[in-house]
């Protein structure tokens, strides 16, 4: 017996079971379709005489992925989650959840309203809200904290972690994980608990468990979660809300889960990180100003690669390409860096082997000092010296090394790839793979096309990126590509308003309360300021014996701030040298400490310079940095080098700290309102008309002029402004 109709599909198995499937492809999102769908098949089962149990399932193996996102911000119709899951709990006749796949947030709600849960070995469970801005409000919070306890639900609820269905059979989420069919499992269960009282499997009716140092424990996961959520405001409510569950009885506690829940609903939070979200996977959509594009592309296989250089870049590579299964051939030149690198790359995959209880993948990997050793590899990863020369030379004896057809990847971060690929003789087969270090951690990718490489090339360094568990965004050639490219406005921004009478303590703070983990300055200390020092000198930017001035202080017709240049000269290079834009008790100690020193090398400075300086604020600073890397953002899609504000997006979520739960920068900018960053950058530019990168672009003026659309329609507005270039 089957009903087919509704996007929850109702069967009569094994005589006397309802089986429930919803049918939602891809994960049985809950929609309003598939809500209606288990409203009214649930009753039909509970209404058939016949029908001893019930089992809910998902189709194509898998359970349900949550609420709808895409309904969010929506009209939200249809019957609401919470009647329908304690319609299931007060069901007279067993209802048993039978968990293939994913049970995230209203899918494992739905199963925790259900009697029994029975979970396949390779299920996922969890409550990922707090990633999407919200808190589990379909009873989560509740049920889960009465379930397994105040501090495994906290942990769980705040952090959005998925666990494998071992975890959830030991921390009591699930009742049985099975190797075979869940779906025929929960079956025959179903129907050896059919007929007998639930009263005692309701989880609405326990008690929730309290821990006896009660407000210890909250204030101690209160202040860890504040500080960890850097202003988004989800996880402090999700925490409000398992306190409700611990104090209040379960309908108060409901209560305040629709509360907590209807703040967050609304705010720009949840949906800045919902955007994020969707943008994460629509970067994965890639397409190429010459119309190739993801869907028309078929990636090369890649079962062998190698890297050349084993300084820090090129080992954290070799650890992440080893950890995805591939073979790498690690080729290093000096024999001393070779056993060095050897010995570091074995200790990374040690430790990380370690930590997922799994055997390290050393094996996997050949050591070689000879180039020779890459011929029969499908893909290269070069990961030498930042030299244009150097890199030449290498990518020359790869292309006579290697077999035809393999795919030759530079990991440079700010030299020209299509130069490079210009060099070659199979152009095509070029592109930047700009890893983020350490790159074995950092999940983002940024590959480089240029008007040389080929779609396929393209398409099989973003598949081999999100085979490494890295987001990848596709991005055009040009200076700094897209991350690096907006740092500079931003990174010079900062040295202006020191100039000007910042201190970087003030900079930093007025970031870091914006929500990055670390302001400019801090940030610039751990990653080392020798880095951009050389690459300003090989720009001649760098001028020793410098004069004193305004005339001073331009380089190349723009203005340009020195500061960072006169710390290298004094051998300040940050957390390595014990010294920086800040003093560290030793060199490498990470603890930022305010120094005299540097107050009054600026104080110095500025009356060296002429410099008056006057009191800024943290909206000044924000509005300076940010406004001015946005700028360069809505530069970078007038160029195409993005493809759309999403790539951008991403990029900074993911690479450079940006907190999501302020959606990226561009997205940022739409809500901050197109017409007021605009006015901004105008009222900056003309209180400093020497300062570069504040003279607003022309796409930024070109969407306020068309009424600032909604992010999700910049690109019709930059295709018509591209086609009229
Ligand atoms: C006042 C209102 C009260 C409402 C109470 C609400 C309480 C409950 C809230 C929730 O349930 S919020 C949702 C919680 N769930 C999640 O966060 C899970 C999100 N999904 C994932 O993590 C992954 O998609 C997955 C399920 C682990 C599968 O990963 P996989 O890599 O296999 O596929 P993806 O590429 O990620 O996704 C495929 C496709 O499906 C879309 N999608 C995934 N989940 C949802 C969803 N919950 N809603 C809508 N759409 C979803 C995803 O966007 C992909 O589509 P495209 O974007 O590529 O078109």
């Amino acid at each position: 017996m089957c009903d087919k109709g509704s996007m929850a599909q109702y069967t009569r198995v094994s005589g006397f079971v309802g089986l429930i499937t919803l049918q939602n492809p891809p994960v049985n999102a809950l929609s309003a379709a598939v809500r209606q769908g288990i409203v009214d098949m649930v009753e039909r089962a509970l209404s058939d005489p016949i029908v001893k149990s019930v089992v809910i399932c998902g189709q194509n193996g898998n359970f349900c992925g949550g609420a709808d996102i895409k309904e969010f911000g929506t009209n939200m119709s249809g019957p609401p989650l919470v009647p329908m899951i304690d319609a299931i709990e007060a069901a007279n006749k067993p209802v048993v959840a039978a968990i293939e796949g994913s049970a995230l947030g209203g899918g494992l709600e739905l199963a925790l309203g259900c009697h029994y849960r029975i979970a396949h070995s390779k299920a996922r469970l969890g409550l990922p809200e707090v990633t999407l801005g919200l808190l589990p409000a379909a009873g989560g919070t509740q049920r889960l904290s009465r379930l397994i306890g105040v501090p495994a639900a906290l942990n769980l609820i705040t952090t959005g972690i998925h666990v494998t269905a071992a975890q959830a059979l030991q921390l009591g989420i699930v009742d049985q994980v099975t190797d075979h069919n869940a779906v025929e499992v929960a079956v025959t269960f179903s129907l050896s608990v059919a007929g007998q009282s639930m009263d005692a499997r309701r989880i609405s009716t326990y008690p929730c468990p309290l821990p006896s140092d009660f407000d210890a424990l909250f204030e101690g996961v209160m202040q860890k979660v504040r500080q960890s959520a850097r202003g988004a405001i989800a996880p402090v409510a999700c925490v409000q809300a398992v306190r409700a569950a611990a104090t209040l009885p379960y309908t108060k506690g409901m209560e305040r889960e629709q509360e907590l829940m209807a703040t967050l609903f609304t705010s720009g939070q949840a949906r800045a990180q919902q955007y994020c979200f969707f943008a994460q996977r629509a970067v994965g959509r890639w397409r190429m100003p010459s119309g190739a594009r993801w869907e028309t592309s078929k990636p090369m296989p890649v079962h062998k690669a190698a890297v050349i250089g084993l300084g820090t870049m090129g080992r954290g590579i070799t650890v992440a390409l080893a950890q995805t299964g591939l073979s790498v051939v690690a080729v290093e030149t000096q024999e001393k860096q070779l056993m060095e690198a050897k010995q570091a790359v074995s200790g990374m995959l040690e430790r990380g082997a370690k930590r997922h209880g799994v055997a390290p993948m050393l094996d996997r990997i050949s050591y070689s000092q000879n180039i020779q050793a890459v011929a029969e590899v499908d893909l290269v990863i070069e990961a030498v010296f930042e030299d244009m020369a150097l890199k030449t030379e290498v990518f020359q004896q790869l292309s006579a090394v290697c077999k035809p057809g393999t795919l030759l990847c530079t990991n440079t971060s700010a030299l020209d790839v299509d130069k490079l690929a210009s060099e070659m003789p199979n152009p095509e087969l070029v592109v930047g793979m700009h890893f983020f270090a350490p790159a074995h951690v950092m999940k983002l990718l940024e590959v480089v096309y240029g008007p040389r490489s080929s779609p396929q090339a393209v398409a099989t360094a973003m598949q081999l990126g999100k085979k490494m568990g890295k987001v990848s965004v596709a991005v055009g050639n040009c200076r700094g590509f897209v991350g690096n490219r907006m740092l500079m406005p931003y990174l010079q921004q900062a040295f202006f308003l020191l100039e000007e009478g910042a201190t970087p303590e003030l900079v930093d703070r007025a970031l870091e309360e914006f929500g990055f983990p670390m302001g400019v300055f801090r940030m610039s200390d751990l990653s080392g300021l020798d880095i951009g020092w050389r690459v300003r000198k090989r720009d001649e930017l760098v001028e020793p014996d410098m004069a004193s001035g305004q005339s001073a202080r331009i380089r190349q017709g723009s203005r340009y701030s020195p500061l960072g240049d006169l710390l290298c000269e004094q051998g300040r290079f940050g957390q390595k040298t014990g010294q920086g834009w800040y003093r560290y008790d030793k060199p490498g100690s990470r603890v930022a400490r305010s120094d005299p020193w540097l107050h009054s090398f600026l104080v110095e400075y500025r009356a060296r310079h002429g410099l008056v300086p006057r009191s800024i604020d943290h909206q000044e600073v924000l509005e300076r940095c940010l406004y001015a890397l946005i700028n360069e953002g809505f530069r970078i899609l007038e160029d195409g080098i993005a493809a759309g504000p999403e790539d951008i997006d991403v990029i900074y979520v993911f690479g450079y700290g940006w907190p999501r739960h302020r959606g990226g920068p561009m997205f940022y900018a739409s809500m901050v309102g197109l017409a007021k960053i605009l006015e901004r950058l105008e009222h900056y530019q003309q209180a400093h008309p020497d300062v570069p990168y504040l003279q607003p672009s022309s796409l930024l003026r070109r969407l306020v002029a068309s009424d600032s659309p909604p992010i999700h329609r910049w690109r019709e507005v930059i295709k018509k402004y591209q086609s009229q270039l």
